[in-house]
């Protein structure tokens, strides 16, 4: 589309500026509560929030307060959360086993949550890093990501996450042709609804730092994540993992990074008119916080100038760590 201008004076883009009223009227986009997806941190216990240092605000919640957060978030009105494990230190192997434990510590919230809140979307993450004696999100050896044999295992775990109930399965991995393998598995074991939104453009990124804190898989990693997640510097590669997964069976797609890669995110939305989703990740989440903390930027307009660029991007949906905060300003209950 070829924008119309006029000349000035008959021109002047300051008379729709003139008034809160002419300005709501001619504003192109909007962010709802319907945007949300709120990313939380499990452990296990019993009535336990563990603060994320590198995450203020953010806390590790054991399954009754995970509960009870799920049931805040229905009331506000936001339409998923996304549930990410901290597992015992015991529980991380070479083999990654406990990934697909049908009573790990993830499977029990979903079951948990999807008991006291049915209606709420619930998403999960499918990747080995929580569960893996290296932190890395796929079978290491001899030092290097297994492909094939860990798209075996992310089909285990996502068989297990859909038997307990899981609406929306988030591979965060970026092996190569699993989601091929996940729908042909969910297909097959009669779970033909659950719906895959896949971490499709994912890079290699330093942002998911205070992430890796929360899950305590950042202590643990050996080397880096460069030989499954995307060059920062890469965008076309991006377009063609799309469409790949898209092609393979799923549903939505997340562009991860957020803010770095708007230009990815418009691309993305512009190329496939795809349920396009973008991750405001840890490192954003925590750049924001502590520089409000320190008085040098108003957090809370910053917050809410920053969901609003994904939505300008093309972006149908954000997951955010700021979700309940943003709702309670648009719902009013600020
Ligand atoms: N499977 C790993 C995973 N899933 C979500 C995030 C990052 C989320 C965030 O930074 O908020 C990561 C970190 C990584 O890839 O190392």
């Amino acid at each position: 589309m070829r924008p119309t201008i006029g000349q000035y004076p008959a021109t002047r883009f300051r008379r729709l500026r003139k008034s809160d009223a002419l300005r709501r009227l001619s504003q192109e986009n909007a962010l709802s509560v319907n945007d949300l997806i709120w990313p939380l941190f499990v452990r296990e216990g019993e009535n336990v929030s563990e603060p994320v240092t590198s995450m203020p605000g953010v806390q590790r919640l054991s399954v009754d307060l995970i509960v009870k957060a799920a049931e805040e978030a229905a009331e506000l009105g936001i339409p998923a959360i996304c549930l990410f494990p901290y597992t015992d230190p015991d529980n991380r192997t070479d083999d990654c086993a406990e990934a697909w434990n049908p009573d790990n510590i993830a499977n029990r919230a979903i079951r948990a949550v999807k008991a006291a809140v049915p209606h709420m979307a619930l998403m999960t993450d499918v990747a080995l890093d929580p569960y893996n004696a290296n932190g890395h999100d796929g079978l290491v050896q001899d030092g290097i990501i297994l492909n094939d044999e860990t798209v075996e295992a992310l089909v285990k775990m996502t068989l297990a996450q859909a038997d307990a109930g899981a609406d929306i399965i988030g591979p965060s991995d970026m092996m190569d042709g699993r989601i091929g393998a996940m729908r042909l598995a969910l297909e097959m074991s009669g779970h033909k609804d659950v719906a895959i939104l896949s971490y499709a453009a994912k890079y290699a990124s330093a942002f998911y730092g205070p992430f890796r804190d929360a899950v305590g898989a950042g202590s643990r990693l050996v080397g880096d994540k460069n030989t499954y997640q995307m060059n920062p510097a890469n965008a076309d590669e991006a377009m063609r993992l799309i469409e790949r997964d898209l092609t393979e069976g799923a549903d939505m797609v997340m562009v991860k990074p957020g803010l770095p890669y708007l230009d990815i995110c418009r691309r993305a939305k512009d190329t496939f008119g795809a349920p396009t989703y973008a991750y405001q990740v840890s490192g954003e989440y925590a750049m924001i916080m502590a520089a409000a903390a320190n008085g040098w930027i108003d957090g809370e307009k910053i917050m809410l100038e920053s969901l609003m660029a994904f939505r300008r991007a093309g972006c149908d949906g954000v997951l955010t760590y700021f979700a309940p905060r943003v709702a309670r300003i648009l719902q009013g209950k600020a």
